[in-house]
């Protein structure tokens, strides 16, 4: 099987040709390809398909085999990968989801090469059930999160298609999230697990954050995080509608267009390597 090595702000994924390549137990293989030790390593896997009504569909599994609705990252990546390989001359592209459809806009160098890709991800979705989330006040503002009996956070929830739980907080980089990550993903209240982002206000333009994603621990930066991130920062009245997110990874530029409602994600996209592998040894 050929595949493809990118990552968008580090947060790495294994991507295949689904025109090409006909890959049955995609969990299955993101769960042994993702190993760092024994597969190719990686943040999880993606596939691009045909669709019926868009250009592309995206179908993305995390490192743990669970297949996700949406990645902001690799969105962006599929954008790179359609152009540059010739998929498409299109630079604007529609890209099914899980999630709905994604609009991806590709700006490119003077060289044509996709230097770094916009993804208009659609209006956030806050209302508590259909996050979902257990908790009872909508929308999920500031609400009280027991972790430990001598613990308890205050989080922020909302979907970007996929589910988010949103700490503000001062000296993240001091936090152990490969303690407090797997508590707040698989705490009661959230029936398919949460990804949890963790931010620091530097100014009303700009946050610093680090992410716990649901079903692939820390990673070095989550698209869908950092616009999370972003409008729960506005619900809070922390951060303006526009703002920059540092994550470990690089940085990912968020507005939340007061115009349409809808988040606009803009941030690279890189190739690491190409390769093949085979899938029966
Ligand atoms: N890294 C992604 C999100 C990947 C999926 C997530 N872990 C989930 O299970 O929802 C991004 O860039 O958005």
């Amino acid at each position: 099987m050929k595949f493809t090595k990118m990552h968008g702000t580090g947060n790495d994924y294994i991507y295949i040709n689904g025109f090409v390549e006909n890959i049955e137990n995609l969990s299955e293989l993101s769960l042994r390809l993702s190993d760092r030790h024994k597969g190719i390593g990686s943040d999880g896997l993606v596939v691009i398909l045909p669709s019926e009504d868009c250009d592309f569909k995206m179908r993305m599994f995390n490192s743990d085999g669970s297949e996700s609705e949406m990645c902001g990252n690799a969105s962006r990546c599929i954008g790179k990968y359609v152009y540059e390989k010739g998929l498409t001359d299109k630079t604007e592209i529609t890209l099914e989801t899980l999630a709905g459809v994604k609009v991806l806009k590709l700006w490119l160098n003077e060289e044509k090469r996709v230097e770094k890709v916009t993804v208009d991800m659609g209006a956030p979705v806050l209302d508590a059930s259909s996050i979902p989330t257990a908790f009872s006040q909508s929308p999920v503002v500031k609400s009280p999160l027991p972790v430990s009996d001598d613990a308890t956070y205050e989080v922020t929830c909302l979907s970007m298609g996929n589910p988010h739980a949103v700490l503000f907080m001062d000296k993240i980089d001091e936090l152990d999230l490969s303690e407090i990550g797997p508590v707040i993903e698989h705490a009661p209240c959230f029936p398919n697990r949460t990804n949890t982002e963790f931010v620091e206000v530097v100014s009303d333009r700009w946050l610093i954050m680090r992410v716990w994603e649901r079903g692939a621990g820390e990673t070095l930066a989550c698209g869908t995080g950092a616009c999370a991130a972003v409008v729960a920062g506005v619900l809070n009245g922390l951060v303006g509608r526009s703002a920059t997110v540092q994550l470990r990874g690089g940085d990912l530029e968020i507005e939340w267009s007061e115009d349409d409602n809808r988040v606009y994600l803009t941030g690279d996209a890189v190739t690491v390597f190409e390769g093949e592998i085979k899938l029966d040894e």
